[in-house]
């Protein structure tokens, strides 16, 4: 029988299932880090249990990690809670032990979702579980990857299974050519705002298409990045050729007749022709304009070129309700253009868009813009998903441009995608930021979320509000 990519990766994983649906799922892969695993560890430690395979476990610290002032070691964690958490990971790895782990000031650190693929730890194929909802990222690999709680990272600890129950396939189908200054990030929220957050509840979704076929392997993630926002616990891309160049030679990866091997596996790793898909979505990348949210959730999202919902235009009363909400906690305007919206801070980093490609797409647009940071914009910040991408960037000069314009170039981590560390937005800031949630304070008690790409942070930065870059493309 013709099978989806999901299909064939549950099947391939799947140990055991109950009557009720209810599966054991054999996990490849555990990425680890320090906000959802102390207390998954103290349960190991107070049952007598060991990791049940270490060689599965990669960790990092990212959350909590201050992204200045690392010369102060631990001592420039500030917050002492942030403080423990990281020294507790410190402890706890010293402890049960990993394949590898990158922790607070060493030079492969970062946000947990760039470092596994990055250090080859994700690979297509597997089952990849982490502490994190965004954990959907690895889905770009073909690989079956979840976002669990933390007693289900206790569980996968000691057995190196997971309970799950198997979703419904959902086929996000995106073709056509994408405009000239749109990117993956403008696709993901096109999705989410066609969808909506609710619209993948109960599925995997697979993105396919020639549209996400074009996108290189570091856009693959964006989109599964924000899968999870569209409310999938997992999101796909097939294997191809991308996928199998970009794992190559990755520190983790296989070598010798293994990779050989593992190629063969890999290159079976899509949709066969004809699966069942219990949904299709399409849409045509070639009507995908610029994308900036103005609400309080990613689905309350439109086009640069569009204008702030009015609430009198919503018959639905219950739409209508959310719309004055949020609009009253954005602090705007029903009808105002949205190129008119002004910034007081420019976030661009993120396990969305913090990779080296965000990176450069960023610099070039603050390069062709070549002015520096308008005067309304109190901060503007680039922080680089991980240590590797900060040094490449850097390699490249990009650190350069940013820092002559006027952002501040960070060390690697979370930083303000959540404001779990120094970096966060004051009561009523408002920020174009680069990441994934847009939620009421999120970035900050009080704070202003507005989501888009590295490109349209970058040219709003600049601009002090948001400008439509498709017309410096
Ligand atoms: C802190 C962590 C558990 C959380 C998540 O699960 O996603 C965070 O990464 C987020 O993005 O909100
Ligand atoms: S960068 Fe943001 S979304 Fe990603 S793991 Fe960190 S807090 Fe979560």
């Amino acid at each position: 029988m013709a099978r989806t990519l999901y299909d064939k990766l549950w099947d391939e994983h799947v140990v055991h299932t109950e009557e009720d649906g209810t599966s054991i799922l054999y996990i490849d892969r555990h990425l680890v880090h320090e906000v959802t695993s102390p207390q998954a560890f103290e349960g190991l430690r107070e049952a007598g249990r060991k990791l049940w395979r270490i060689s599965s476990v990669v960790a990092t610290a990212d959350h909590n990690t201050p992204t200045t002032h690392w010369e102060r070691g631990y001592d420039g964690i500030e917050d002492p809670i942030s403080k423990e958490q990281i020294t507790t990971l410190d402890s706890n790895i010293k402890e049960f032990g990993a394949a590898a782990f990158f922790p607070f000031l060493s030079k492969r650190q970062g946000i947990v979702h760039v470092i596994g693929p990055e250090s080859g730890a994700t690979l297509p194929g597997m089952t990849v579980v982490c502490g994190d909802s965004h954990t959907s990222t690895h889905g770009a690999f073909g690989a079956l990857a979840h976002g669990i709680g933390t007693s289900e990272v206790e569980h996968v600890m000691a057995t190196q299974t997971l309970l799950a129950k198997k979703a419904k396939n959902l086929l996000v189908m995106v073709d056509g050519t994408l405009a000239p200054g749109c990117t993956a990030k403008d696709i993901v929220l096109a999705i989410i705002g066609r969808i909506g957050t609710a619209g993948g509840t109960g599925y995997t979704i697979e993105f396919a298409g020639s549209a996400i076929r074009d996108l290189s392997i570091e856009g693959r993630m964006t989109v599964c990045n924000m899968a999870i926002e569209a409310g999938a616990r997992a999101g796909l891309v097939a294997v191809d050729e991308k996928t199998i160049a970009y794992v190559k030679g990755r520190p983790l990866a296989p070598t010798g007749v293994e990779w050989d091997q593992a190629v063969e596996y890999w290159k079976t790793l899509q949709s066969d022709p004809g699966a069942h898909f219990d949904t299709v979505v399409e849409l045509d990348a070639a009507q995908i304009k610029p994308q900036v949210t103005w609400g309080t959730s990613p689905e309350m999202v439109l086009p640069v070129d569009g204008r702030v919902p009015d609430p009198d235009k919503e018959k639905d009363a219950n739409k209508r309700g959310a719309i004055e909400r949020a609009l009253s906690y954005m602090g705007l305007e029903p009808n105002k253009p949205m190129n008119d919206i002004f910034v007081d801070k420019v976030f661009i980093g993120s396990c969305t868009n913090s990779r080296i490609e965000d990176m450069r797409e960023a610099a070039a647009m603050v390069k062709k813009l070549g002015q520096k940071v308008a005067k309304n914009v109190k901060l503007a910040m680039v922080v680089p998903g991980s240590g590797q991408v900060k040094e490449q960037a850097e390699r490249e000069g990009l650190d350069q441009i940013f820092k002559a314009a006027g952002f501040e170039w960070r060390e690697p981590g979370c930083s303000m995608c959540l404001a779990m560390n120094a970096d966060r937005l004051e009561p009523g800031e408002r920020c174009a930021s680069t990441s994934n949630r847009n939620f009421e304070g999120r970035q900050g008690a009080g704070g202003r979320t507005h989501l888009v790409s590295p490109a349209m942070a970058a040219a709003a930065a600049v601009h002090g509000h948001f400008v439509d870059v498709r017309q410096f493309a």
